[in-house]
Formats: C-alpha cells, sequence, structure tokens
C-alpha cells in the first residue's frame, strides 16, 4: 500500500512494517549483553591481566550472545541487526584500547564486566548514536520515489564498476600511468635532495645528478598528461557504451513506457545522467588513489614518529568519514530530488514547445509560464538545500579539525614536557598532519563525489532492468503471404486503463484479395484493433492471426516488412522525399519507386516541389503538408509491396477507389481500411462495425444500409450512445444518396 507524501512523493508503508522490531533492538540487546556480562564475571580474573588483548577477547566472547539475541527477531529481524551487535560489542574495547594508547588514566572501564552497571548503559548509548549517525538520513521533502510497477535498481556503486570494469585495458592504462606519475612525483625532491647533498659534500653537479633530477620529473610531467588522456578517453568509451546499451534497450520497451515517460525526462537522461556516472569511476579513480597512496604512507611516518600523537591526529579520519557518510546520503538523496525536478522541468518546457500551437489558441500562455515558474523555483529550492547543507558539513569538518589540531596541541605539550618526543619531531610531525589532512580531505570529497554520480545513475539502470512484456522471439517467414487476417475472439484493456476492456470478444476476418473496412463511432475500438494486427500490443485473450499463424509466431521484422500502417498524420523522417519513401530500400528500382508513387498520388506535388524529389522534408516531415505527408508515407507503404496494408484515416474523399486500385494492381494483397468517410467505407468490399469494442455488425456496405442497424446510424451520425462521429453530415448525405 501507498500513501502520499508531498506534492509527487509516494512513501510506501512496507518499511513501517520493519519498525516494531527495530525499535525493540536497542532493548532486546541490552538485556542480551547485561546477561552476557553476568556470565562473564567469573572470568574477569582470567581478562584482566591481560590489559587490551582482554578488553577484546571479553568483546569477543560477548558478540556471540550478542548476535544470537537478534536472532529472536527473526523473521522481522532489521537489516542493520549484526552491525549494531558487532558495534555494541566492539565500543568499551575501541574505547579501552584507544585510551591504552593515549596513555590516559582512570576513565572508564577495563573490562565491562569487572566496571558498575551505569557503563553498560553508557556503552549502549554510545552504540546507537553511532548507528543512528551511520543510517542515511531521510531527506525533507522527500525523494520521489520509484513507481512499483519499475523494479528497483539495487547496488549503483557496484553497476558503475561493473560497467567500468569492461573498458579494464583502458582503466588499466590509465592506473599504470597514474602509478608511474606518483612516483615520478614522488622521487622529484628525493632525487633533489641527493643532488644538494652531493653539491654541499664537494662533488659538484654531475651530469648523473642533473639527468636524475631531469628524469623523475619528465616521468612526472608525461606519466600526468598519458594519466589524463587515458582517463578522458575512459570517460567518453563509457558514455558511449552506455548510452548505446540504454538506447537498445529502451527501443525495445512496451508503448506504454513510452506513454508514461515523457520525452524530455529520456532525454536528460542521456543528457545529464548518463555524463554523470561514466564520470564516477575515471573520476573517482584519477583522485582517489593518488590521494589513497600519499594518505597511507604519510599517515605511517605520521605513526613511527609518534604513535600516541598519531592516533589522536588520525582519529579525524573515522569521524571525517562518519559525517561525511552522512553528508553523502543526503546529497546523494538531494541529487535525485534535483534530477527528477529538472527532467520535470525540461519535459514540461518541451511539452509547451511542442504544443505551442494549441498554448496560442487557447491563449493558455500565462498559465504555461506559471508552471514553468513553479517548476523552477522547486529546483532553486532544492539548490538552496543543497547548497546550505554543503555549507553546514563545511563548517563540521573545519570545526572538526581544528578540534583535532588542538587536541594534538595539548597532548604534544604533555609529552614535550614529558621528553618523550622533540620539538623537531613536533614540527615534523604537524607538517606531516596537515599533508595527510588534506589527502584524506580529497579522499572523503572524492569518494563523496563518486558515490553522488555512481547514485545519479538510479534510474537509468532502473530502465535497464525492465523487461518488456512483448514476446518477440517469433522465427516464421514464409516466402509467400496471402494477407489473410483473422480476429479470433480477441479482449483486450490498456494497462493504463484496467477497469475498462476496450476489444471484447472481437472476431472477423480481413480477406486476401479485398479491401476491408472497420467502421465504428469515436472510441469504439478501431485504432487499438489496428495497432492489435501490427502488433504495437498484444491481446490480453484470444489470438490475431496472418494466413492461420498467430502473429507472435513470425520474426518480428519480416512481419513488420509485411504488414504496415499508414496512419492519418504520418511521422517522415528529416531528409528528402527519395530517402523517405525508400527507407532502407535504397536498391529498388526506380520504376518500382515511380510505380509506388504515382499509385500514392504524390508524384503530382512532388513534381511541383522546387527541389523535386531532392526536397528536404523538415523535422517529422513538418515542411509538408499534412495531406502530402500522408502521400509520402503511402507511397514509402506500397513500395515494400505489403501482405496486409493498414490505413488509419488516411484515404480522403476521392480516394475511394484507390485501395481496390493497388489490390488489383498487386501493390497490396489485402486492405484494412479505418475510415469515418462514407464514400470510403462505402467503396470496401467488406464492412466490419465496432461499438463499444465489439463487433455489432459484418457484410458488405449495401447489405449493412438494407439491415438499418449501427452502419446506417453511424452514417446517420445518431444512434449511438458513444461520442458524435466527425464529419456525420457527410455521412449523411452520402446515406441520402
Ligand atoms: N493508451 C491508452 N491508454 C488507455 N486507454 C486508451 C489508450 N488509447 C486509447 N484508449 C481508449 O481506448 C478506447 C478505444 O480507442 P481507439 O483509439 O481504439 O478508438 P477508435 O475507434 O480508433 O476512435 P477514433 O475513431 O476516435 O480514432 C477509447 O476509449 C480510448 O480512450
Amino acid at each position: 500500500m501507498q500513501v502520499p507524501v508531498g506534492e509527487g512523493a509516494l512513501v510506501c508503508t512496507g518499511p513501517a512494517m520493519a519498525l516494531p522490531s527495530a525499535g525493540l533492538l536497542p532493548g532486546l540487546l541490552l538485556v542480551a549483553d547485561a546477561v552476557a556480562l553476568v556470565l562473564l564475571v567469573p572470568l574477569v580474573p582470567v581478562l584482566t591481566p591481560l590489559g587490551v588483548a582482554g578488553v577484546w577477547l571479553e568483546a569477543a566472547l560477548r558478540l556471540p550472545v550478542l548476535t544470537v539475541a537478534t536472532w529472536l527477531l527473526a523473521p522481522r529481524r532489521p537489516p542493520g541487526a549484526i552491525a549494531a551487535a558487532f558495534t555494541v560489542a566492539a565500543t568499551p574495547a575501541a574505547f579501552g584500547t584507544f585510551r591504552y594508547l593515549l596513555g590516559l588514566s582512570g576513565a572508564g572501564p577495563g573490562l565491562l564486566a569487572a566496571a558498575s552497571p551505569a557503563w553498560l548503559g553508557v556503552t549502549h548509548v554510545a552504540a546507537v548514536l553511532a548507528l543512528l549517525a551511520w543510517a542515511p538520513p531521510p531527506v525533507p521533502g522527500g525523494v520521489p520515489e520509484t513507481p512499483s510497477n519499475v523494479p528497483k535498481a539495487p547496488g549503483t556503486v557496484r553497476r558503475v564498476l561493473a560497467l567500468t570494469w569492461e573498458e579494464r585495458n583502458v582503466l588499466g592504462a590509465a592506473v599504470l600511468c597514474l602509478v608511474l606519475a606518483a612516483i615520478g612525483e614522488t622521487l622529484g625532491p628525493y632525487v633533489t635532495g641527493k643532488v644538494l647533498d652531493a653539491i654541499r659534500s664537494g662533488d659538484g653537479l654531475t651530469a648523473g645528478a642533473v639527468g636524475m633530477v631531469a628524469a623523475a620529473g619528465a616521468t612526472s610531467v608525461l606519466f600526468s598528461g598519458c594519466r589524463g588522456c587515458f582517463f578522458l578517453l575512459l570517460k567518453a568509451r563509457l558514455r558511449q557504451s552506455l548510452s548505446l546499451r540504454l538506447f537498445s534497450h529502451l527501443v525495445h520497451q512496451d508503448l506504454d513506457f513510452f506513454q508514461g515517460t515523457p520525452a524530455a525526462e529520456l532525454l536528460a537522461r542521456f543528457s545529464t545522467e548518463v555524463p554523470r556516472v561514466c564520470s564516477a569511476a575515471p573520476t573517482g579513480a584519477n583522485q582517489l588513489l593518488r590521494s589513497l597512496v600519499m594518505a597511507l604512507v604519510v599517515g605511517a611516518f605520521m605513526v613511527g614518529l609518534a604513535p600516541g600523537l598519531a592516533l589522536l591526529a588520525l582519529l579525524e579520519v573515522p569521524l571525517g568519514i562518519t559525517t561525511r557518510r552522512i553528508q553523502s546520503a543526503r546529497e546523494q538523496a538531494l541529487q535525485r530530488s534535483m534530477l527528477e525536478a529538472s527532467a520535470r522541468t525540461a519535459s514540461g518546457v518541451q511539452e509547451s514547445v511542442g504544443a505551442i500551437e494549441t498554448i496560442r489558441i487557447f491563449s493558455a500562455e500565462e498559465e504555461e509560464e506559471k508552471q514553468h515558474s513553479c517548476n523552477l523555483a522547486k529546483e532553486l529550492k532544492l539548490k538552496e538545500q543543497m547548497e546550505l547543507e554543503m555549507a553546514f558539513f563545511t563548517l563540521v569538518h573545519r570545526m572538526l579539525h581544528l578540534t583535532i589540531r588542538v587536541l594534538v596541541l595539548f597532548q604534544s605539550h604533555q609529552q614535550l614536557r614529558d621528553a618523550t618526543i622533540t620539538a623537531g619531531v613536533l614540527v615534523t610531525f604537524l607538517l606531516y598532519q596537515d599533508t595527510v589532512g588534506s589527502h584524506v580531505q580529497v579522499l572523503l570529497y572524492g569518494f563523496n563525489e563518486f558515490l553522488t554520480n555512481a547514485a545519479a545513475g538510479q534510474k537509468i539502470w532502473e530502465y535497464l532492468d525492465r523487461k518488456p512484456t512483448r514476446d518477440v522471439g517469433g522465427t516464421r517467414e514464409p516466402p509467400k503471404l496471402q494477407g489473410h487476417v483473422t480476429f479470433q475472439k480477441v479482449s483486450f484493456t490498456y494497462p493504463g486503463n484496467p477497469e475498462r476492456p476496450v476489444l471484447k470478444d472481437v472476431t472477423f476476418e480481413v480477406r486476401s484479395g479485398e479491401v476491408t473496412a472497420l467502421a465504428g463511432p469515436n472510441g469504439s475500438g478501431k485504432s487499438t484493433a489496428v495497432a492489435l494486427l501490427e502488433r504495437l500490443r498484444d491481446p490480453e485473450s484470444g489470438k490475431v492471426l496472418l494466413d492461420g499463424i498467430p502473429l507472435p509466431e513470425y520474426e518480428h521484422q519480416y512481419l513488420h516488412r509485411k504488414v504496415v500502417l499508414v496512419e492519418q498524420d504520418p511521422i517522415l523522417f528529416s531528409g528528402t522525399i527519395r530517402e523517405n519513401i525508400l527507407l532502407g530500400l535504397e536498391h529498388c528500382k526506380e520504376s518500382e519507386l515511380q510505380e509506388a508513387t504515382t499509385a500514392a498520388g504524390a508524384m503530382d506535388f512532388i513534381q511541383g516541389l522546387e527541389q523535386g524529389w531532392d526536397t528536404e522534408v523538415g523535422e517529422y516531415g513538418g515542411r509538408l503538408a499534412a495531406g502530402e505527408r500522408r502521400r509520402v508515407a503511402l507511397a514509402r507503404a506500397l513500395l515494400r509491396r505489403p501482405a496486409v496494408l493498414i490505413l488509419d484515416e488516411v484515404l480522403d474523399d476521392g480516394d475511394e477507389a484507390a485501395a481496390q486500385r493497388w489490390v488489383r494492381s498487386g501493390l497490396a494483397q489485402t486492405v484494412l481500411v479505418v475510415s469515418h468517410r462514407s464514400r470510403v467505407l462505402d467503396a470496401a468490399d467488406c464492412l466490419v462495425v465496432l461499438e463499444h469494442g465489439a463487433v455489432v455488425e459484418t457484410g458488405t456496405s449495401a447489405e449493412l444500409r438494407e439491415r438499418c442497424g449501427a452502419y446506417s446510424r453511424l452514417l446517420l451520425g445518431g444512434g449511438s450512445t458513444e461520442a458524435p462521429r466527425m464529419g456525420s453530415e457527410e455521412g449523411t448525405a452520402s446515406g441520402r444518396e
């Protein structure tokens, strides 16, 4: 069940079911821990002399008891139960170790089993706080949830890494260059120092020494450049591969997917999200690897110089990771909201531009402006929130750094007084602390950026996980087809409106060598029947047969070559008229092209154009009139000599004899005409009349007129409870003839 939260956001109530068990967990762990500690009391004399090892041994002994306790919550055990048990067990041991390494005395227990019961409470509160900080907090305003019919995409990071791994050759080359450049960079100061030492010892500036400095510099410069090149190449290749994969996957989706997903939203996935996802791993690897190596090496030096101080200074790392993790979770959620909001804005703009004529006609400019400004305001609000949170977390990080620095200075002051370190060691240590600090910052920022970029791909993976429901595995490709179509008890309901069946037990035939017309009032299901015959959709029950064979058994491309649909407002591709008619049949004979074009009635207007066959039709054929576009589309269809030609509101008055001519001349074997024009309907060999998604009459025009039933009512434009038919006057006139 889903309940709406805010605008457009849906939150599943499912996870709420986990809340009682999540709430029980802390109490259960507390009781289990108390029991474990009572059991451990006899071991206190054995564990105490072991010091830190004893503390960890105690933790190891408590852990199984805590873990077993979490099983009591099965089958509704919360996902983080084991992590919680581990955190509770390890907290006092980690604290004890830290205290020991810093040489602090007095505060806190050694063994928890030997301490006062209050320490048990402190331990559990600390563990709960740590777990709460680690859990990703919710985003105010809500991230739009993925609709329930779209599969969720788990493991965005794993999938980004898997995608990157496919380009492992380029990645390997980039990483190799990165390592070589880092070696060159590290060796530079080292060999410079050696040269200085050589000069000071009186050996002078030898060619070998200069050569070493130059070689280190050249290695660094050369491989830094190559590293950049390879990472850029990696990004470009990933982008190409992911775009192609996404596109190939999308074009095979069901029509309902496209009807439910605005084009601009899909465009945003390609233009914004694909580049972000593809830059995640290359940029991450480029930044992170170098900083990781440097942080580890310098960190090791710090530990070698002053272990106690190093431990205190390096405390910044886990604390930084924790705050960064919280920041990252919020940033990712906000980022997703931001991407959704941008896609919505883009979709709104596209819709407005596409429907500009309608907007003008209804003078709806102001409403559109308001809607756009509302979308922009939502985006701006999210952006402001992102910036505010960024500023807040930057402040937290700086405060953390400052606090640790003050603690280190305080502690070093003690150690200086105790003479455990010298002033020189302290200076070196502080310099190292700055270096390691900057690399840790790069690591944290870089990792955060990597996660955010990887998370931007969530929708992409969701689309890639989406499987089309249509079966396109047919293999039949008979050399010849009669073009005999049978609808056998076909029922169909649109998934978007499951309450309302559009076709109900529809049975009729379209015989080979004939022109059959599908008639009926608006909304009676004619175009839906055509969509089933064209296999744009599949029936819910019943079968559509072509020459006695169910459509899914035909090979997908073969079927679409043999069953060709021309719609009332066909879409042409950018290019010339010739290219549009040929479309994939570039090697056909000129005579065939001329014949199809003449038969479609397109020859006259093409010859009248200044550029003739080479006239550019513009985007979607927008430079041609609607009637001209139809004729070009008709010529394109006839050139293919289809077994079944479907004409959905294509024939004008005066064209009614054309379909018969095409059948007789063999340009099409069977023609199915959908029309509201009485002259076109009357010219058909056979008529099938639909009403409310059911076949109510079949026969010739003369038979149906004589029957004075649904067909006659249709021609008169009355008698139907459905929407009135357009052009009824014309039908009436014709009926009177
Ligand atoms: N994608 C869709 N999702 C949900 N319902 C749809 C969809 N397309 C069409 N319908 C509904 O199916 C019914 C039949 O539509 P269809 O387009 O097949 O009728 P038609 O007879 O071709 O109408 P017209 O003569 O106006 O073209 C209509 O009530 C329509 O609202």
